[in-house]
């Protein structure tokens, strides 16, 4: 069946994103026949692969208001879809079809293999280290793009393009410039032509998309009348600006809303250093202080005093004028959207993979306002805050999960933190040189050290 994309990743967050929009396209009549095949390259994409069958690839879409309305849509755009690890020749064969013209990415950052150290290619992934023995069957997404481009070269058929929709500042030049680092360690001669040949459009999404629970499971069904097994849960709240860049063509986004433009880097730095940036300085402080869902940590003064204050006074100024935007508008409102009792997003989501989120939102604005001369002691606390956060165990004593690739690490150097303050620091490849600049490690010692004598509650209190 052609659908046209072919998307990779097929959570949470691409269900109540893309797939909507496609969806919006079918029910105005202008889809044109485009459709979604979704991909699931990990093994832990069997249930979704089975559930999705099961109920002729549709779902429940609801979202929830501030105010406590809901609304439920079913989604009808995802049309296919393949589990890589049974059929990987079925998925390089849909991606090699001239009829595919877009393949789109939510693999989280970590799909990227970036390494952070270099920002190079880092080939040590296992899996990726499989990919690349020569006759090996593809088992990434890296492996089974690369195949499916080199195919359609051989063909004769145009590439696809290369979408890629996660929170990754430049994710599209970040994607071109991994994808073809992989494919040139296979055949240097297709790693140029990737690198060169394929456009990688970058894109800003937006929408707070928790993972699904039991329990809206069953709020659906007693709500909606609706026996869902996978429906997924949003806030109403929706952005993506894409950069117009779809040489194979590319259905017709902005009949539904989305932003077509030249340059998406004014918008996703804003939401990247914003939105996503301040995630992460309410989940630790708000963990530590106790909480466990997000609306309840934005509901809480203090974190909002210092998301508020971290946002005007170390993110702003870092930000290149958004067109159309009112930043102090779009700032009350994350605000507002984080407080939304409803989406019930939790706290753990927010803590997972800290490692892959803080060096990529939080320490640009680091970096730009030490060159800059500008303050840094929020950005400062809120790296404190991870640090205290990672040590595992809650102001009262009870443990922490800290879910991280590099979750034994990282808890290493928060243990060590009690006698060598600057240990979590001395992560070079996540800190670079940060241990030694005077400036940020006077703030970080005193939000530490504040942290840990004094608690979380106290050093919101005196920030
Ligand atoms: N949830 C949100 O609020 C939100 C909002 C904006 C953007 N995003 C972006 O979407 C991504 C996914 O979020 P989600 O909420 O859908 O998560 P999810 O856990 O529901 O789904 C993640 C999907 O990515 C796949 N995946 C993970 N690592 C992979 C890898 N190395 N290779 C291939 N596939 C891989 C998983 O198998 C799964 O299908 C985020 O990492 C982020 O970049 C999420
Ligand atoms: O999904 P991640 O890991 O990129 O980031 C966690 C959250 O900050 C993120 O999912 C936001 O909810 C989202 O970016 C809102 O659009």
């Amino acid at each position: 069946m052609s659908t046209g994309i072919v998307h990779i990743g097929v959570g949470g967050f691409h269900r109540a994103h893309q797939a909507m929009v496609v969806d919006d396209l079918r029910a105005l009549g202008l889809a044109d026949g485009w459709a979604i095949c979704g991909v699931g390259v990990l093994p832990g994409d069997r249930r979704m692969r089975d559930v999705l069958r099961q109920q002729g690839f549709r779902y429940t879409l609801v979202l929830k208001h501030p105010d406590g309305r809901q609304s439920a849509r079913e989604i009808t755009s995802i049309t296919d879809y393949l589990f890589a690890p049974d059929d990987p020749q079925a998925v390089i064969e849909a991606m090699a079809s001239p009829q595919t013209r877009i393949v789109s990415l939510t693999i989280t950052e970590g799909g990227y293999h970036v390494d952070r150290a270099t920002g190079q290619f880092d080939a040590t992934d296992a899996r990726i280290v499989a990919d690349l023995v020569p006759e090996a069957v593809p088992q990434t997404a890296f492996g089974l793009i690369t195949e499916a481009l080199r195919r359609r070269r051989e063909r004769g058929v145009i590439p696809f393009t290369v979408l890629s929709c996660d929170n990754i500042q430049g994710n599209g030049e970040v994607c071109r410039r991994m994808l073809s680092a992989f494919a040139t360690l296979k055949d240097p001669e297709l790693g140029a032509w990737i690198g060169t040949a394929v456009c990688f459009p970058n894109s800003m999404v937006d929408r707070i998309t928790p993972a699904t629970t039991d329990a809206d499971r069953t709020a659906i069904a007693a709500r909606f009348g609706v026996d869902d097994a996978w429906p997924v849960v949003a806030e109403p709240f929706f952005q993506w600006v894409i950069e117009d860049d779809f040489p194979a063509g590319r259905p017709p986004f902005e009949a539904a809303g989305v932003q077509m433009v030249t340059d998406v880097e004014p918008y996703e730095l804003m939401k990247l250093r914003l939105l996503n940036a301040s995630h992460q300085g309410l989940c630790y402080f708000g963990r530590l202080c106790g909480y466990h869902f997000v609306h309840e940590a934005a509901q809480d003064p203090l974190i909002a005093r210092l998301l508020r204050r971290y946002m005007d006074s170390e993110a702003t100024p870092t930000l290149h004028p958004v067109p159309g935007v009112d930043l102090d508008r779009y700032k009350d409102t994350l605000i507002e959207r984080f407080a939304n009792p409803h989406v019930r997003d939790t706290i753990a989501r927010l803590c997972a993979d800290s490692s892959d989120r803080i060096p990529t939102w939080l320490l640009p604005v680091v970096r730009h306002q030490l060159a800059t001369g500008g303050p840094v002691r929020l950005s400062a606390a809120i790296v404190a805050s991870w640090a205290r956060y990672t040590e595992g165990v809650d102001e009262k004593g009870e443990p922490i999960d800290v879910v991280d690739r590099l979750r034994d690490r990282v808890m290493a150097h928060a243990t060590r933190q009690r006698d060598t303050p600057l240990a979590f620091l001395h992560q070079r490849d996540l800190f670079g040189d940060l241990a030694s600049n005077a400036r940020f490690t006077a703030d970080y010692l005193w939000a530490l050290d504040s942290l840990i004598r004094r608690g979380a509650q106290a050093t919101l209190a005196d920030l």
